[in-house]
């Protein structure tokens, strides 16, 4: 007889492994990186110290931290090979399928031979992720073809200054840091579980992370931030928004930047990008996306009890740094590569090949029946 269905569409709320990296709605609302709070993290780090954090377990000592700056900036310089075939993905191409492409050519030249370089090869990721963005962008938008170093100390400053090809200013590059931090890492989400069962088939870490960034792009994950700017950007006005999000909630539409997956009341993330949205905006003296942005979030809870995920308040914060929307996913790989190589790097301390059963609803035993009596 055929199984019913075991109806775990999602695997929601499932526990699929441990991990010591990383806790998401513990108390309803929570987040912490290695025991530390998201909040805190924002407002007192830098990215450095975070993906240092995800990395080795510990906030890194000052010494420590100048240690993984350098190593990182040694590591910029993108391949010549890496280069010429960031030339030849089309202009069209979108830029979350040039980040997996750049990250899966990358592993074909500067190949990870044994796990034992998986530290370097982390580093190397983290280094070089905003140059393959970059180069491609200039090249096929500006007819450049840029250096991939830079005199950005972070890899904030260094991603603001290679698409901008100007030095970054203060405000830009403290929102990125804080962008980079909440973005880092969260516990078992799409991506990082597609990198984790990648991981513990004993692959390489580029071929993980490659399926991480594929995971990423679609709109129910990372592309969702922007999915958000094309919904805020298609509202004139706070009042134009309420009326056309109450018949888009008529239409059962999905409202891009609202909900979760485990959060139920709120994402600790939001109330941190949304003051970033709000000093961003007022810096660049028009709030109108903010303000239509405020009253989504409104209407969002008094209808649904929806709430703004991570991804909301980056679609207007990232918009008046410049930056372009087809951009900002690729800007959330360039972060999430902490969290997902941690996760890779605690796969294979502990590895057991990640291979579930599913309920089968198919067809009842039957016999075979030859091509010419169908
Ligand atoms: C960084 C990140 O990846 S955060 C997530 C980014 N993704 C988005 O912003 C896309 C929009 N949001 C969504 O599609 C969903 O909320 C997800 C994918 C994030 C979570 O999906 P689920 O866990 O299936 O959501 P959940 O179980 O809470 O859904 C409950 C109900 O609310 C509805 N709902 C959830 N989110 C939304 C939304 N954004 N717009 C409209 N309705 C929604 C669901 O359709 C469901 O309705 P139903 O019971 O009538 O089927
Ligand atoms: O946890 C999730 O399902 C999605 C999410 O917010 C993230 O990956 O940052």
């Amino acid at each position: 007889m055929v199984a019913k269905s075991t109806n775990t569409a999602g695997l929601r709320g499932q526990v699929a492994g441990d991990t010591a990296l990383c806790t998401v709605g513990q108390s309803g609302s929570g987040l912490t990186y290695c025991g530390y709070d998201i909040a805190d993290l924002a407002e007192h780090a830098s990215f450095e110290e975070v993906a240092f954090l995800l990395q080795y377990g510990e906030l890194p000592t000052s010494q420590e931290l100048s240690s993984y700056h350098e190593q990182l900036q040694a590591k910029r310089e993108l391949p010549t090979a890496v280069c010429e075939i960031l030339e030849r993905i089309p202009k069209d191409a979108h830029p979350m399928d040039v980040m997996r492409t750049g990250c899966s050519a990358l592993g074909t030249i500067e190949q990870e031979m044994s796990f034992d370089e998986q530290d370097d090869h982390i580093v190397n990721m983290l280094a070089k992720f905003p140059g393959i963005m970059a180069y491609w962008y200039h090249f096929h938008f500006n007819g450049q073809r840029i250096a991939t170093t830079s005199d950005g100390q972070s890899i904030a400053e260094h991603w603001l200054a290679l698409l901008t090809q100007k030095s970054p200013e203060s405000l830009h590059i403290d929102t990125m840091h804080a962008s980079l931090i909440l973005y880092a890492e969260h516990e078992f989400n799409a991506s990082t579980f597609a990198a984790r069962v990648a991981a513990s088939t004993l692959t390489d870490i580029y071929s993980a992370v490659t399926a991480a960034i594929g995971t990423l792009r679609g709109p129910l994950h990372g592309g969702a931030n922007e999915a958000a700017m094309a919904l805020i950007s298609s509202f004139e006005s706070p009042d134009d928004a309420e009326q056309k999000l109450m018949g888009m909630l008529e239409r059962k539409d999905k409202i891009m930047g609202f909900g979760h997956a485990v959060y139920r009341t709120s994402d600790p993330r939001n109330v941190v990008i949304k003051q970033w949205s709000k000093k961003i905006s007022e810096a660049v003296g028009d709030t109108r996306l903010y303000d239509i942005s405020e009253r989504c979030e409104k209407v969002m809870w008094r209808e649904k009890e929806l709430f703004p995920n991570a991804d909301f308040y980056h679609a207007s914060t990232y918009h008046h740094m410049g930056i372009p929307t087809d951009l900002f996913t690729p800007i959330f790989v360039m972060s999430r590569v902490s969290g997902w190589t941690a996760h890779i790097k605690e796969q294979r301390a502990n590895n057991r090949i990640i291979r579930p059963s599913a309920g089968y609803v198919g067809a009842e035993p039957r016999a075979f029946v030859a091509l010419d009596d169908r």
